[in-house]
């Protein structure tokens, strides 16, 4: 399906722009500092059609939304729970790299799969004889939502996360101490590394979103991904979690399952409505797009998309 630039979409795009100015691009991942922080894009895509504003081809890496795809996956792979077992479902109000909680947690483990501590240890359950077989697994799995095999990984953004992966090396460390990762720590940050490096556009995104929002069904072609209680599962993570210590405001004003990265990407999936993915690179101090979270806001308002 071609996607079709909307004016209209065009119009809250100029309208949002101009809160990128008060963002900054991240830069604790070198290759992220690179980004242009005025860029804003997004895709909107339904059942019967797709509308853009913006840059939709400029691709951009996934970053923590592949923590949701990863969830999927390890839920189909491993069940509802030996995944709860290691990791929690309660939000941290805490930063998304917070290592405060993980100690003082009882049990001890990781309080949810959108922090970084809960997505390493989701990324250690993914099937697969090698780190590269899981990252195929993975990979394939993006490539069903998105219906595009030409998805893969930045070299670069991967490599550049690795070098500098100090504090998810300590997480990943402290949890294998307790139990509730296993493995060579080293395999493991280099497949999170290159999970979180995974390149898409918005196009791609809003595709992903679309899958989530009609409940693991590819709405185009009718094709079911993901079994109906893990994409329920994954949305009501998104809502709780998927904006870091945002999520709350996030709820109350724009009210959808979102997903955000430090890339500038969020992902948000409107139940039975539409799947969104939007890229400004400017981030809040919470490490959320801030023209992103202005341009949902709103399209929220406009079409009262809320789902409370
Ligand atoms: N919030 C994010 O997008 C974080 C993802 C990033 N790769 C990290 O682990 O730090």
């Amino acid at each position: 399906m071609v996607c079709k630039e909307s004016e209209q979409l065009e119009e809250f795009v100029e309208i949002a722009k101009q809160f990128t100015e008060q963002g900054k691009v991240a830069n604790y991942i070198p290759a992220l500092g690179r980004a242009n922080k005025n860029d804003l894009s997004i895709a909107i895509y339904d059942k019967e059609k797709c509308i853009s504003a913006g840059d939709i081809e400029k691709k951009f890496t996934l970053q923590s939304i592949s923590k949701v795809i990863a969830l999927a996956l390890a839920l189909m792979d491993r069940g509802e729970e030996y995944v709860f077992e290691r990791v929690g479902m309660e939000p941290t109000g805490d930063p998304f790299n917070s290592i405060s909680k993980l100690e003082t947690s009882i049990p001890s483990k990781p309080l949810n799969p959108m922090i970084n501590a809960g997505a390493l240890a989701v990324t250690n359950m993914i099937n697969g004889d090698t780190k590269e077989e899981k990252l195929g697994r993975l990979l394939a799995l993006v490539h069903d939502m998105t219906n595009n095999t030409d998805i893969s990984y930045s070299e670069e953004v991967a490599h550049s996360e690795y070098e500098t992966s100090h504090l998810n090396r300590s997480l990943s460390y402290f949890m294998k101490q307790h139990g509730i990762i296993n493995g060579d720590i080293e395999e493991l940050i280099d497949l999170y590394t290159k999970q979180c490096a995974i390149e898409v556009n918005c196009l791609d995104l809003s595709r992903i979103g679309a899958v989530f929002a009609w409940d693991g069904v590819d709405p185009q072609t009718g094709r079911r991904i993901i079994p109906l209680h893990i994409s329920r599962i994954c949305k009501t993570f998104m809502v709780t979690c998927g904006m870091y210590n945002a999520s709350g405001e996030f709820a109350i004003k724009i009210g959808v399952p979102a997903k955000s990265g430090v890339s500038g990407g969020i992902l948000s999936a409107v139940p039975q409505r539409m799947g969104i993915g939007l890229f400004g690179p400017a981030l809040d101090e919470k490490g959320n797009s801030v023209a992103g979270i202005k341009l949902l806001e709103m399209l929220s308002k406009r079409y009262n998309l809320s789902m409370f």
